[in-house]
């Protein structure tokens, strides 16, 4: 959640058109429930394109090789220690255009998804050790986004001029300096 409102801040444009989109959806609901949520795609693909960027497990659960094989030409030795690396992987720019740029709409009428089948977008694994919680978190996920930006408005803090990206140390990527927002509510 946090690295989606960090880029969304950096990035007006695409904060104006999820914004609009939850609007227009929902228009006097009151409030985004899981029902609406198959509205929304562009709120999705922002999403996706976040897990691309800042995956939540950069380096996903260390694996243990159960059997030798051989991978694309490399031997991989029986009870080896293998890390993923799902940042690099969203990162590569033999799989992605502009890598290094924020761009929901590459996640438009594509049929990339983060469920495992797509190896160049995994920030939940793949395989029969891949997350057994995605349904739950993208579900999670959507419906707390979805909902701040259909209630608020949401701009820097006052004397802030942009938001870093620096990540702290860890197993899991928190951002290191706060986020700090402030939320408005519309006037109409
Ligand atoms: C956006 C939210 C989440 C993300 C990005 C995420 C990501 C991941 C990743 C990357 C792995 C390792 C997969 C691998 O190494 O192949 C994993 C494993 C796991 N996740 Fe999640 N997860 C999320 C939410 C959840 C939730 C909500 C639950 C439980 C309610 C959950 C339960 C688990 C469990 C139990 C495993 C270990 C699976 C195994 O080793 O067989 N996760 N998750």
């Amino acid at each position: 959640m946090v690295w989606v409102m960090t880029l969304l801040i950096k990035n007006p444009d695409s904060l104006k058109k999820v914004q609009q989109e939850v609007r227009n959806a929902l228009e006097k609901k009151g409030r985004v429930q899981e029902d609406d949520l198959y509205k929304l795609d562009y709120l999705k693909a922002v999403i996706k394109e976040t897990l691309r960027l800042y995956p939540v497990i950069p380096l996903l659960i260390p694996h243990e090789s159960r059997d030798r094989c051989i991978l694309e030409g490399y031997e991989i030795p029986k009870k080896s220690l293998v890390y993923v690396n799902a940042w690099a992987v969203g990162r590569d720019p033999k799989c992605w255009e502009r890598p290094e740029e924020f761009d929901p709409e590459r996640f438009m009428n594509s049929s990339i998804d983060y469920k495992g089948a797509d190896f160049e977008l995994i920030p939940f694994g793949s395989g029969r050790r891949g997350c057994p919680g995605m349904s739950f978190g993208i579900m999670t996920l959507e419906l707390a986004l979805s909902n701040l930006l259909y209630s608020f408005d949401w701009e820097l803090a006052e004397g802030t001029k942009d938001i870093d990206t620096l990540k702290a140390e860890g197993v899991v990527m928190h951002k290191k300096n706060a986020l700090l927002l402030v939320a408005k509510v519309p006037d109409n």
